[in-house]
């Protein structure tokens, strides 16, 4: 059976700059062999997550069509890359439900973020590495500023919050998580990155 690949996972709050680095090494030639994917993902449940995250769907319905949506990622495609020893990167995975339903969810639990987490403990596959596109808000929104497919997400103070949580998540699991300061420009965050992942493997 050939070697198990690596997860790697890109995080950060809206204009992070994630999915531009992400973008940038699906065509850079050190990474051709490499998975890319995001969540939500393409399918049919991911286009359902699309409508939740565009309307006021209930906020526990929306954490559940995220988690439905990641269940059906790690069977169609994060497992059985891995297992044929493929290596992967994901543009948002499992800490962006932590982060995010974490911050949604807050009345309705005590700890909110603990909960969605333990939510995914028995089913999930954790990432072997997380990266995390750390970016005050004011400058992650205002890069938001000129695109057409804003999400209800993209506020200041909710980012904050988001932004908080993932500092907590990189703390509690620092093992596995890198923080990278994205404020910087797209070439310096994109060699940073590079350095990060061939270090790590
Ligand atoms: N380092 C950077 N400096 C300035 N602008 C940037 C930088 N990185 C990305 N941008 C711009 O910011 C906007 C958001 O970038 P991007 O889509 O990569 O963020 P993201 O973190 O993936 O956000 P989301 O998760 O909401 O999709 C884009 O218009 C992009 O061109
Ligand atoms: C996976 C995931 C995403 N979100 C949020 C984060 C963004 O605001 C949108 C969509 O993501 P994109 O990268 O801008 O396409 O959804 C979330 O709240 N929970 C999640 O698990």
């Amino acid at each position: 059976m050939s070697a198990k690949g690596k997860l790697i996972t890109l995080e950060g709050i809206d204009g992070s700059g994630k999915s531009t680095i992400a973008r940038r090494l699906s065509s850079h030639p050190g990474f051709s062999d490499f998975v890319f994917t995001r969540e939500p993902t393409g399918s049919w449940i991911g286009e359902a997550v699309d409508h939740a995250i565009h309307s006021d769907t209930d906020h526990l319905a929306e954490l559940l069509l995220f988690a439905a949506d990641h269940a059906e990622h790690i069977s169609k495609l994060i497992r059985p890359s891995l297992e044929s020893g493929r290596n992967i990167v994901s543009d948002r995975y499992s800490a962006s439900r932590y982060a995010y339903q974490g911050m949604t969810l807050s009345g309705r639990f005590d700890d909110p973020l603990g909960w969605v987490r333990d939510m995914h403990r028995g089913w999930t596959i954790e990432p072997d590495l997380t990266i995390l596109f750390d970016v005050d808000p004011e400058t992650a929104v205002a890069r938001c500023g000129s695109r057409g497919d804003k999400t209800k997400f993209e506020k200041i103070g909710f980012l904050t919050g988001v932004r908080e949580n993932y500092l907590r998540l990189a703390e509690e699991s620092s093992e596995s998580f890198i923080i990278i300061n994205a404020g910087k420009s797209m070439d310096d965050n994109e060699a940073e990155v590079i350095d990060i992942i061939s270090s790590f493997l």
